[in-house]
C-alpha cells in the first residue's frame, strides 16, 4: 500500500502518462537500428540479449519459474530465459502491450515487429544456427503459461494467486522501474515489492537506463524517468534486499542517440534475494 499521499498523486501521474503509450511506436524507437542491429558489435540490443544470455548459462541460475516484471510489448528479454525455465509470465501494466504479446504468442499474424533476427541472433549466442529460430519460436511459444496485469507500486504487485507459494526462481524486468516510479524512492520501493515474489536465493536480472530523465512512449508522448546512476542502482538493490553478484554497463554512442530520450547509458545487473 502507499505510504502518504504524496506518493499517491506521483504515482497516479505515472499511470496518467501511460495511457497514451503506443506499443507500436516504442518498438520503431528503440528494437530497430540502429539500437537494434545485429550487424553491429556496439549496437545497444545484442548487447542487452549477451548480458542476459551468459547470466542465465554460466552455471548458478536454476528452477521452473521466471517471471518477466513490465514486459511492455517486448519478447527479447525472454529468448534466454525459455531455455532455462520450464515456465515463463509476463507481465505488464497495460491491456494494448499484453495483447501485442499475445498476438505474437497465439501466432496470429499483425505484430507490430519482427522478431525473427531476434530468434536467430539468441540461436546464434546458443551455439546453434540461426536457421533454428522456429524452433526457437515455437519453444517460447510452448513456455509462456500467462501474460498477467502488474503493478509495481503495489506492495503486492500481481494478484495473490498468480505464482506459487514458494515464489519465482528468477525475476526479469528491463527499463520498467525508473521508467514507472516518479522518484528515488519509488523506485527502491518498487524494487522491495517484487522482491517478494522471488524465492530467497532467487536470481534478479535487471536491465535499465541511466542518465534518463524522460522518454517518448509514442508520437508526442513524453514520459518522465528517474535519472539513476550505478551507485544508486547498487544501494537501491543493497536497500531492498538483493545481493548484487554483477553490473556491466554500456555507453551509449553518439549514433545511438536517436532523439527519443536522452539516455546516456544501460545497466545489466545479476542479483540474488538475500
Ligand atoms: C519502458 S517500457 C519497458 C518495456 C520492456 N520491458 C523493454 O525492455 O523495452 C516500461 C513498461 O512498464 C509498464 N508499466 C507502466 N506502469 C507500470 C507499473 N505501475 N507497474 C508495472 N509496469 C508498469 C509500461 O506499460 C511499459 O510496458
Ligand atoms: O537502447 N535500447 O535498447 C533501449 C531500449 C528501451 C529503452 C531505452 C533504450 C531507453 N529508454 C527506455 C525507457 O525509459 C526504454
Amino acid at each position: 500500500m502507499m505510504e502518504d499521499k504524496g506518493e499517491k498523486n506521483g504515482v497516479a501521474a505515472m499511470a496518467a502518462c501511460y495511457q497514451k503509450f503506443d506499443p507500436a511506436a516504442y518498438l520503431q524507437y528503440n528494437y530497430t537500428p540502429p539500437r537494434a542491429d545485429f550487424t553491429r558489435k556496439d549496437s545497444i540490443v545484442p548487447w542487452k540479449l549477451a548480458c542476459l544470455h551468459r547470466a542465465l548459462t554460466e552455471g548458478d541460475v536454476s528452477g521452473e519459474l521466471l517471471v518477466d516484471i513490465g514486459s511492455g510489448p517486448t519478447l527479447y528479454q525472454v529468448m534466454s530465459g525459455c531455455e532455462v525455465f520450464k515456465k515463463l509470465i509476463l507481465t505488464d501494466f497495460l491491456e494494448v502491450n499484453r495483447q501485442e504479446l499475445r498476438r505474437w504468442l497465439q501466432d496470429e499474424g499483425k505484430c507490430s515487429l519482427d522478431w525473427t533476427p531476434y530468434l536467430e541472433h539468441v540461436c546464434k549466442l546458443e551455439g546453434r544456427r540461426s536457421s533454428a529460430w522456429p524452433e526457437k519460436a515455437a519453444k517460447l511459444r510452448q513456455v509462456v503459461a500467462d501474460i498477467l496485469p502488474i503493478d509495481v507500486h503495489c506492495s503486492q504487485p500481481l494478484a495473490p494467486d498468480a505464482l506459487p507459494s514458494a515464489g519465482a526462481d528468477c525475476l526479469v524486468s528491463c527499463f520498467c522501474l525508473e521508467s514507472v516510479s516518479p522518484d528515488m524512492p519509488a523506485f527502491t520501493r518498487a524494487l522491495g515489492n517484487i522482491q517478494k515474489l522471488l524465492r530467497p536465493g532467487g536470481h534478479l536480472l535487471l536491465i535499465g537506463a541511466l542518465g534518463e530523465s524522460y522518454y517518448f512512449g509514442g508520437p508526442g508522448v513524453r514520459i518522465p524517468v528517474v535519472p539513476l546512476d550505478e551507485a544508486q542502482v547498487c544501494s537501491s538493490l543493497k536497500e531492498s534486499g538483493y545481493t548484487l553478484i554483477r553490473l556491466e554497463v554500456y555507453t551509449l554512442s553518439q549514433d545511438m542517440r536517436v532523439g527519443v530520450d536522452d539516455v546516456t547509458g544501460v545497466f545489466f545487473a545479476k542479483a540474488k534475494r538475500d
